[in-house]
């Protein structure tokens, strides 16, 4: 069906005039709302006003303009059936909606906005005619996104009508589109800043939660063959995430459902440190975490810091992958190499990997940015905000033994600490400078964690630190330590036996540093 008449009202403007040029080029008559209308008009593209079609001006400072029966009517008109109710209207076959919404997420964005300024940001008027539209795809073609203006236009130029297909799939995008500005809505009526008692206001967590996704690409399967998985991202994601991320690899293979979850770890962890670091990881675990002066050692550290897991792993990197770096990558058999970038001559050497996932991230935020994190349990979901702790817990830390720890322990005990926030609990990290030589990961028992943490390391145990994610329970695991030949240890503190594990640290010799903060990660 060719389209005859279009309905533009927008806030954001971007794109509309080549738009709207060229479709009343093609000898579509466009209706408009105020202040598009007069935009479209200031650009000489001839238009008639909303208010002038429906013979209602526009009231109540725009709260209604378009809520007009010769508007829905227009609209959800089936040829057909209903044009007699249509000519009773005094109305026309609208063909074509183009509506996006007053900037509610924008403005709800900007802390200093006052409540009425949020409630005036409630658009009606607009989704209600994306709604109408969707709903009556069957004729009706509706944009609210000025990505689709090139699509839409490039199927009327050639054949003079928009698609079945690019018809449902924009009216399933349309109703996406308006479930997740209600969702919004009812998120900020339902959080701290709607609140009207003081103890509603301190709690930061909406009664209503919706959260807008939208599939990126559906994966072979999920964490196993015989599941069937997707990959969706979020509307809003941020930089610097998977999500936004480019795939640069020379197969082309998308990323799976174990790889997504083994980048976003590495990703989380290599994001914890500003000297150029690397980070492998294995089933959601740092196997090897390096800090160094440069990229290409950082790396060759992290990996030889347990070569056999290595193999098949994970590498997240926080610089540029240079040529060198890309080199000694190429050397081991990986998944994934995740950065920021990657020079033009890294890849050359990484491409030259046919399996080999690259995932060029841009600039990323940093570690300590506030947010939250999701959880899916069966039946809910566990929100929290994220453990996004500033460096120096162990320095501003307090020592409770009677050797106080050396600079280099220091150091060691602080990227240790830093590291073990990224290993699942109970977690125990035994490094040296800033490289990892053991990580004891996700055992039931802490003093197990640290054996396996020694045995991990070999040799390398003596004269290494420890960091623990929470305290010991028992002497048992710093006398494993102590047995280990570890020197000095980090760890919260807070157990009702901390008497008991200081004495065993003092009996041993060790140095000791209670940072007050725990780190757990399930
Ligand atoms: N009240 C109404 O009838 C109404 N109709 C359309 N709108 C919105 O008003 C905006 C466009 O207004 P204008 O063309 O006047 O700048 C669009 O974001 C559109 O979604 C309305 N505004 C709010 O509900």
């Amino acid at each position: 069906m060719p389209i005859r008449t279009a309905l533009l009202s927008v806030s954001d403007k971007t794109g509309l005039m080549p738009f709207a040029a060229a479709l009343s080029k093609k000898g579509v008559t466009i209706l408009s709302s105020g202040g598009t209308a007069k935009s479209l008009a200031a650009e000489g593209i001839p238009v008639e006003t909303v208010e002038n079609y429906t013979g209602s001006p526009e009231v109540m400072g725009g709260r209604v303009k378009t809520l007009h029966p010769r508007v829905h009517g227009g609209i959800l008109a089936r040829e057909g059936t209903d044009n007699a109710d249509l000519e009773r209207l005094g109305a026309k076959f609208i063909d074509l909606v183009v509506v996006n919404l007053y900037p509610f997420e924008k403005v709800a964005s900007n802390p200093n906005a006052s409540f009425e300024e949020l409630i005036e940001n409630i658009d009606i008027g607009g989704p209600s005619m994306v709604r109408s539209a969707a709903k009556n795809h069957a004729r009706v073609t509706i944009v609210c996104d000025p990505s689709d203006y090139e699509r839409v236009l490039a199927e009327i130029e050639s054949t003079g009508e928009v698609s079945t297909s690019l018809r449902r799939e924009l009216a399933a995008k349309a109703y996406a589109h308006t479930a997740a500005y209600d969702a919004a809505i009812s998120g900020v009526l339902s959080g701290p800043r709607a609140a009207t008692s003081d103890e509603a206001s301190a709690n930061p967590y909406p009664r209503y939660l919706t959260l807008p996704f939208e599939r990126a690409y559906g994966l072979r399967y999920g964490e196993n063959p015989h599941q069937t998985g997707a990959f969706y991202v979020e509307r809003s994601a941020e930089p610097g995430t998977i999500a936004r991320a480019e795939s640069l690899g020379a197969g082309g293979k998308e990323l799976s459902f174990n790889n997504l979850v083994d980048v976003d770890a590495a990703l989380e962890a290599v994001r914890e440190f500003d000297r150029p670091a690397a980070v492998v990881v294995k089933h959601t675990n740092p196997c090897g975490v390096a800090v160094s002066g440069d990229l290409a050692s950082a790396y060759k550290t992290a990996r030889d810091a347990d070569a056999l897991s290595a193999f098949g792993g994970i590498v997240a990197l926080n610089r540029e992958v240079d040529e060198a770096t890309a080199k000694i990558l190429a050397e081991t058999f990986l998944e994934c190499v995740v950065a920021p970038s990657f020079s033009g001559s890294a890849l050359e050497v990484l491409r030259a990997k046919k399996n080999l996932r690259l995932l060029a991230t841009g600039a990323w935020l940093p570690a300590d940015h506030a947010g939250l994190t999701y959880k899916r349990v069966s039946g809910g979901l566990v929100v929290q905000a994220r453990d996004a702790t500033a460096p120096g817990e162990v320095t501003k830390g307090k020592v409770v033994t009677k050797r106080q720890p050396t600079a280099e322990e220091l150091t060691g005990l602080e990227f240790a600490w830093r590291v073990c926030k990224h290993v699942k609990s109970n977690a125990i990290v035994l490094a040296k400078g800033e490289r990892t030589v053991g990580v004891g990961a996700g055992q039931m028992s802490r003093v197990v964690s640290v054996q396996i943490a020694g045995e991990k390391a070999g040799e390398e145990s003596k004269g290494s630190v420890l960091a623990s994610d929470a305290f010991f329970p028992f002497p048992d695991g710093i006398e494993a330590a102590a047995k280990n030949g570890v020197t000095a240890v980090a760890q919260p503190g807070g157990s009702v036996k901390d008497p008991d594990v200081i004495a065993a640290a003092d009996r041993l010799g060790l140095a000791m540093v209670f940072t007050g903060a725990r780190h757990f990660r399930h």
